[in-house]
């Protein structure tokens, strides 16, 4: 795909706009192994984009690359109208990106708010020996960091446990406390690994409804790996689809349900579609 297309979408509204993220060319291998070959994508400001595919697909490494753990060997990554051949991790803040990881990785002996707060300590801009000592502008850094962090918990219902513990509370409210912690820096762009695993279906909806206030609120792109298709299909606006390293399908909902390709590959008939509807 040329870069002209891949780093902008044409809107109807605004004329051109950069997207939120676009992947470009993208190649990867480690020894032997092809992680990804030759991905191309682009996600719109607004849009909640899954990447879905069996295991080994490739989703992991790609979001590797686009957070900047993963070099690609080829192919660059487009974030908000900035180009990299290697995303570099300690400007992701700055770029407007957050992302989340698979297992938890919450401090577990903290309340919930100082764990929100967390997702702040990046943006410091007062030096850790203002900070130990406690300045004024430190103090006031510190400050305003908790009122943001107070705000997000009231917006994703948690403000009923702020002073709790995290790792006592039920994993499904662990899993909306890293979403909040990585929310509250009010990223432009916000990867999640497999948000939803090892929950249930009533944790799900629950995170799936968070997720879509994230962006109709927020105003946050959204780009997650999701293993049920059912609740991919009933949050997103767009899904990938990744297969042994190679994107064989990107469309919406509808499109990628009824993608021959798509259901030899990955949906078959064993998965039910109708699982996460209205999710
Ligand atoms: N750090 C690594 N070292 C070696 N091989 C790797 C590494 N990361 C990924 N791979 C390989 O790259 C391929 C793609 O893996 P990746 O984890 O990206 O897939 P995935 O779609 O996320 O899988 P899953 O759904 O099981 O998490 C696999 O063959 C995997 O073994």
């Amino acid at each position: 795909m040329p870069a002209v297309l891949s780093e902008a979408f044409v809107s109807p509204a605004a004329g051109t706009v950069p997207s939120a993220l676009a992947v470009e060319a993208l190649s990867l291998s480690f020894g032997g192994v092809t992680a990804l070959s030759d991905i191309s994508f682009a996600v719109a400001p607004g849009e909640i984009r899954a990447v879905i595919g069996p295991n080994g697909a490739g989703k992991s490494s790609l979001l590797n690359v686009v957070s900047g753990l993963y070099q690609p060997d080829r192919g660059r990554v487009w974030l908000g109208g900035h180009s990299f051949a290697a995303v570099p991790t300690d400007r992701l803040a700055k770029l407007g990106v957050s992302r989340t990881f698979q297992n938890l990785a919450l401090f577990k002996g903290l309340s919930v708010l100082d764990n929100v707060a967390a997702g702040l300590s990046h943006r410091l801009r007062a030096g850790l020996f203002a900070q130990v000592i406690g300045l004024p502008a430190a103090r006031r850094e510190r400050a305003e960091g908790y009122a943001r962090a107070e705000e997000l918990l009231a917006f994703l219902h948690l403000d009923g446990v702020r002073d709790r513990p995290a790792g006592t509370l039920p994993y499904g409210m662990q899993k909306r406390v890293e979403l909040a912690r990585a929310l509250v820096a009010r990223p432009r762009l916000l990867l999640l690994d497999e948000p939803m695993a090892g929950m249930t279906l009533t944790e799900k909806r629950d995170l799936s409804g968070h997720i879509r206030a994230a962006r109709d609120d927020l105003g946050t792109t959204i780009v997650l790996i999701e293993h049920d298709v059912g609740v991919v299909m009933g949050l997103s606006d767009r899904i990938a689809v990744l297969d042994y390293g190679r994107l064989i399908a990107d469309g919406t909902p509808d499109q990628i349900r009824n993608d021959p390709v798509v259901i030899d590959a990955y949906l078959g008939v064993a998965h039910d579609l109708e699982a996460g509807e209205g999710i």
